[in-house]
């Protein structure tokens, strides 16, 4: 176990590494699946999806009911796959002990639950007691996963006196807080404003070297912004996955949107159609 200290804008951000980080890793992908098909409900809301995700920050595009949430909560573990294959870390989730894989996972779901009486700092210690942190890791880590989110002022204050955008943030905190090989953010900037956007855009480059992230959102410049890799799916299918570089050239004049990546994922979604 080592401290490893990364520089974003100027600021110094310190975690601990560990062991297992820098063994060397035995797999091609943190994440790869084929043909992967998730129910929701009656429905087959993932329907065949063949995608591999490395160390990097991969955004999650496509309309309402593409299948986005369905995808993340299958990557999350919380869903069984229908058909096709899923490997996370090299490992296919499966059986009753999913517990050693999801150490590894940091999971913001779109919607969470917490205790309202408890404080910032009870409930990422709480959530990292959850995923069974070695307990003399637990206050070093929290603080860490509190500063990177920018809820140090507030740290003592309970959650039922936060802003729908500050439980926002502690629901990030509470997912960093184990330092996970994969991290999966469903929506985390809705209810941001602009500068805790922006904050949230650094916290995932200063991710983005050594976990791999993914993060769903309708917020097409926040792709364009902090993401290394693009999925663009629609009805539970992969339309187009690449860098925010290519779904940007994708597009012309005459696509909708108010810039090129926003023209470039209308004319992929409308040539899928
Ligand atoms: N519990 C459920 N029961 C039945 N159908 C469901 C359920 N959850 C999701 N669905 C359906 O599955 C499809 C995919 O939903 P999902 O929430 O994964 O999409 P999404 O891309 O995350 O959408 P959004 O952008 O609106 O959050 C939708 O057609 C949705 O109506």
């Amino acid at each position: 176990m080592r401290t490893h200290d990364c520089c974003v804008e100027g600021r110094i951000l310190s975690r601990v590494v560990k062991t297992a980080e820098t063994a060397p890793t035995t797999y091609a992908w943190e994440i790869h699946t084929s043909g992967l098909r998730v129910r929701a409900g009656r429905r087959m809301a993932v329907n065949g999806m063949d995608l591999s995700m490395g160390i990097g920050v991969h955004g999650i595009l496509g309309p309402n009911g593409a299948g986005k949430t369905t995808l993340i909560r299958a990557l999350a573990t919380v869903l069984s796959p229908a058909g096709g294959s899923l490997e996370l870390m090299g490992t296919t989730p499966s059986g009753r002990d999913l517990r050693p894989i999801r150490r590894e996972i940091g999971y913001l779901p779109q919607q969470f639950g917490f205790y309202p009486r408890f404080t910032v700092r009870e409930f990422v210690e709480y959530m990292a007691w959850l995923k069974e942190m070695p307990k003399n890791e637990i206050p070093g880590a929290v603080q860490r996963a509190i500063d990177r989110t920018d809820l140090a002022s507030r740290a003592d204050d309970k959650m039922k006196t936060l802003s729908g955008g500050m439980i926002r943030r502690a629901g990030i905190a509470q997912a960093i807080v184990n330092d996970p090989r994969i991290l999966l953010l469903d929506e985390p900037t809705a209810g941001l404003d602009p500068a805790q956007r922006i904050q949230f855009r650094e916290l995932l480059r200063s991710l983005s070297g050594d976990t791999c992230v993914v993060v769903s959102t309708h917020l097409v410049e926040d792709v364009a912004a902090a993401c290394t890799d693009v999925v663009l799916m629609a009805d539970g299918k992969l339309v187009f996955q690449g860098t925010p570089e290519t779904l940007a050239a994708a597009g012309g004049d005459s696509d909708v949107g108010d810039s090129p990546t926003e023209r470039g994922y209308s004319a992929l979604l409308g040539r899928a159609r």
